[in-house]
């Protein structure tokens, strides 16, 4: 059974003048150390933003050319500062291979191969992810119905599956830049990823 074990303020943001609430949980099977982010009491709002964001060492921390993870993070923690939200953060690094293996998959399209090629090279699939533990920490905060932040269509499917009821999906903008607008184009032709390229 998945529960809050402790909730503590903070602020965050490119500034850290966002206030936003930290939790931790007891009870997750798979040993991972994921973690909420709640704006403005979000949780006991009905039907809040969610936004369920996969860990990216480098485009987060590092706001690498390779991805748009940073820029999607910084953008949704902007948009709930403002509208309130929550942001679990999962600890499925590299769409689930780690970060040594996402490592390896660079190489391997540093040499030309895209993202999905380079994870099936590796005797990896496309994505490894999973997202019944996401909805289980929803359950543990009370929630059922969501207002889900994202562009891809593996979240929806599985979080419903879970039990999850996706009231509306609001697509994050596309953050193209020099190094990731093929990337970008791989999720959209072959991960069907939802981009709205014009924003
Ligand atoms: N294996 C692999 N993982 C990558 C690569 N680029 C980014 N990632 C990982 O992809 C995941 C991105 O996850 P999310 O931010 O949840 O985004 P998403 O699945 O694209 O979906 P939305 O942003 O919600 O539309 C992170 O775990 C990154 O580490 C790559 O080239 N190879
Ligand atoms: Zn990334």
């Amino acid at each position: 059974m998945v529960n809050v074990r402790a909730r503590v303020p903070f602020k965050v943001g490119l500034k850290s003048n966002i206030p936003a609430d930290l939790l931790s949980f007891n009870g997750l099977e798979s040993g991972k150390e994921h973690v909420a982010v709640i704006f403005k009491d979000a949780d006991k709002t009905s039907a809040p933003l969610v936004r369920m964001h996969s860990e990216c060492l480098t485009g987060d921390v590092f706001h690498s050319s390779r991805c748009d993870c940073g820029e999607q993070l910084d953008e949704t923690i902007e948009k709930m500062g403002e509208l309130g939200g929550i942001i679990f953060y999962l600890r499925q690094e590299g769409r689930g291979i780690g970060l040594y293996n996402k490592i390896d998959a660079y190489k391997l399209q540093s040499e030309g191969m895209n993202t999905y090629e380079a994870n099936n090279h590796l005797g990896f699939g496309d994505d490894l992810r999973e997202f019944g533990e996401a909805a289980q920490m929803l359950k543990a905060l009370g929630l059922t119905d969501i207002r889900l932040v994202t562009n891809n269509p593996k979240k929806i499917r599985e979080l419903s599956e879970n039990g999850i009821n996706i009231v509306e999906v609001v697509g994050t903008k596309a953050h193209v830049k020099d190094g990731n607008e093929s990337y970008l184009k791989t999720k959209a032709s072959h991960g069907h990823h939802r981009f709205n390229f014009e924003s």
